[in-house]
């Protein structure tokens, strides 16, 4: 469905330029639901822009629904939808008339875009709200009515810039569920931007992980997890016997990534759960008295930081969008 080779895009700024994606290859098969992962300002709505015409690559090139990207976006246009990243409806609007005018762009006769159009919002649970103006909409009923119009002219690929951000947890785990309904009703293969962690492991099937540009990793959810060795492993102490404590923890069968703080050790160790009894009976010989103890498994958190060295929500937090307010200088084509 999706094949990119070398896709790049370059910036100009205020006399800067930025690289803000650096030359990714892309496959996706029929019906897999892909997750672009990565923080803030790491390219994935770049990548995404390209993908679906609305932006000129730099170099490269792409096949999109059995489309040459640069030879024929018009009929990657006709193919795909895409439900980008703040929706599009007009807050004085019906949903009604939404769904109805979004159908007839896409050539769809108005009976047939009505009839489209209650199909896909009979599933997405908001048919009841056909004669409500969009701008009264909760931010959950906002993104289904968003993915309605985004697969009014039955596309078979489709793709989502962050499609529940901004949500509440619980409309977005509803959503999550009609976005699986979706792909195992309609056969839609779905590519979805996201930075978070726990929508791209519980929602996809495969997931490419984007740093700076580039694509770090790429693989199921829980393939990336196999990668970090073993289990995490945090324990609170005493602040004068985090040396001690460390030093046990350190000397455990596999043990590696030892690294402390005012009153934790934190480590790694192939089995957290068989470690633990040996790290206990090595702390009571020291006379180190444990706190508290936490023992997770590998997260994608952790898969970012062994790939980057950074935690990705530490990367959210720091290095977003640095050229963010930059004006644009290349404009789509
Ligand atoms: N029109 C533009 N002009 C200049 N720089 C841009 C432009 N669009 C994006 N960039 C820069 O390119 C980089 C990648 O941005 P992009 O929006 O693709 O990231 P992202 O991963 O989608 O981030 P987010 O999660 O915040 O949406 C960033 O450094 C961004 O500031």
């Amino acid at each position: 469905m999706i094949k990119a080779r070398g896709l790049a895009r370059r910036f100009a700024a205020r006399g800067r330029t930025v690289d803000a994606v650096r030359g990714v290859d892309i496959d996706v098969a029929e019906g897999e639901l892909v997750g672009f992962l990565g923080p803030n300002g790491a390219g994935k709505t770049t990548t995404l822009r390209m993908l679906t015409t609305l932006l000129r690559p730099t170099s490269g090139a792409a096949t999109v629904a059995g489309c040459d990207l640069l030879r024929d976006p018009l009929g990657v246009r006709k193919r795909i939808g895409y439900v980008a990243q703040g929706g599009g409806t007009a807050p004085e609007c019906k949903v009604s008339e939404e769904i109805e005018l979004q159908g007839r762009l896409y050539g769809l006769s108005k009976a047939d875009a009505h009839r489209r159009g209650a199909e896909l919002t009979e599933r997405l649970d908001i048919a009841d709200l056909d004669q409500r103006l969009t701008k009264t909409l909760s931010g959950g009923q906002r993104r289904r009515l968003d993915i309605t119009l985004g697969l009014i002219h039955d596309p078979k690929l489709v793709f989502f810039d962050e499609p529940t951000t901004g949500l509440d947890p619980q409309s977005r785990a509803n959503l999550w569920d009609h976005i699986r309904r979706l792909r195992a009703e309609h056969g839609v293969t779905l590519f979805l931007t996201t930075h978070y962690l726990d929508e791209a492991d519980s929602l996809c099937d495969r997931i490419l992980v984007i740093d700076n540009g580039e694509i770090v990793a790429e693989g199921s959810p829980d393939s990336l997890k196999a990668r970090v060795s073993g289990d995490g492993v945090t324990i609170g102490v005493p602040a004068e016997s985090v040396p001690r404590a460390a030093e046990a923890a350190a000397k455990l069968e596999g043990a590696h990534e030892v690294t402390t703080t005012e009153d934790t050790v934190r480590f790694r160790v192939p089995r957290g759960d068989t470690a633990l009894p040996e790290l206990l009976r090595a702390l009571d010989t020291s006379g180190v008295v444990m706190t508290s103890m936490q023992v997770h498994r590998p997260t994608l958190d952790d898969v970012f930081l062994t790939l980057t060295g950074r935690s990705l929500r530490d990367a959210e937090a720091g290095t977003g969008n640095q050229t963010a307010s930059s004006s644009e200088v290349s404009h789509v084509a």
